[in-house]
């Protein structure tokens, strides 16, 4: 009897410039997410949009994590009004991720969706979002202190409450969490079929799942990468992660 191999994990990728040349990239967090927290093999995933071969992409996939960035989605994704001048867009990321989410969840590939990740799920699935929160009235603060150094910055700043039963709670057994919070950007309308598996005190999802998902399906809006080893509820979360990519890693595979 064959022992399952480690799954393989697809990282997407921002697109950035490095001197005169684009370049592809995620942070090493969400890498060593999906290395230590998961226990799977990252594979970066450039954002070229449809020159990637999407289905053969996914077939040689046992899950998927989607970074969070400082990019927004580009509103016209889900019919909401321009862009502040000067919002930082990343087209080719929005062009990769949105159709790699669907079809993801149609072939049954695990799903972990982290900030821009959780937001991207739920414009993928016909969701809308606030563009900037704190023009919202009655919503905390859900930005970071960029004056202070990264583990500030990354530190619990607010609650939130996990709906019992769901799979947030099955993959942690908490009823409640300390988060980060590290966005500007938030659900406003949840896409049809996704059901919230997390809510902050001012009422914003802060979690949520993909009803119709065969497997794992989960996206959070705060940052369970950050020193995810050293947080248990963080780790529970990419332990569930795992779990799942390691079950579809167990599946007969077929080659390219
Ligand atoms: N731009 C969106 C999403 C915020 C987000 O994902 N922040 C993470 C930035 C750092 C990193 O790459 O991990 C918003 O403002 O809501």
């Amino acid at each position: 009897m064959s022992e399952t191999r480690q799954p393989l994990i697809g990282i997407s990728c921002c697109t950035t410039t490095v001197g005169p040349h684009p370049f592809h990239m995620a942070g090493e967090k969400y890498i060593l997410g999906a290395l230590q927290g998961a226990g799977g093999i990252p594979l970066l995933i450039p954002a070229v949009g449809a020159h990637i071969p999407m289905d053969a992409l996914l077939e040689q996939l046992d899950g998927l994590l989607l970074t969070g960035s400082p990019s927004n989605v580009e509103p016209h994704h889900y019919t909401g009004p321009a862009s502040a001048p000067g919002t930082q867009h990343d087209p080719g990321r929005d062009a990769t991720t949105l159709p790699l989410i669907r079809r993801a969840v149609e072939l049954g590939v695990p799903l972990l969706g982290i900030c821009r990740g959780f937001q991207e799920m739920n414009v993928a699935f016909g969701g809308t979002l606030h563009q900037r929160l704190n023009e919202v009235p009655g919503l905390l603060e859900h930005r970071e202190d960029t004056s202070q150094p990264l583990p500030v910055q990354y530190g619990p700043a607010h609650e939130v409450r996990i709906e019992p039963g769901g799979l947030l709670d099955r993959a942690t057994g908490c009823s409640s969490a300390m988060v980060n919070s590290l966005h500007n950007q938030g659900v406003n309308r949840l896409a049809p079929g996704l059901q919230p598996e997390a809510v902050a005190p001012d009422g914003l999802i802060e979690a949520f799942s993909v009803s119709a998902a065969s497997t794992f399906a989960l996206g959070v809006q705060w940052h369970p990468e950050w020193k995810v080893m050293e947080n248990p509820f963080y780790l529970s979360i990419f332990k569930a992660f795992g779990d799942a990519c390691r079950a579809r890693a167990a599946r007969p595979k077929r080659t390219l």
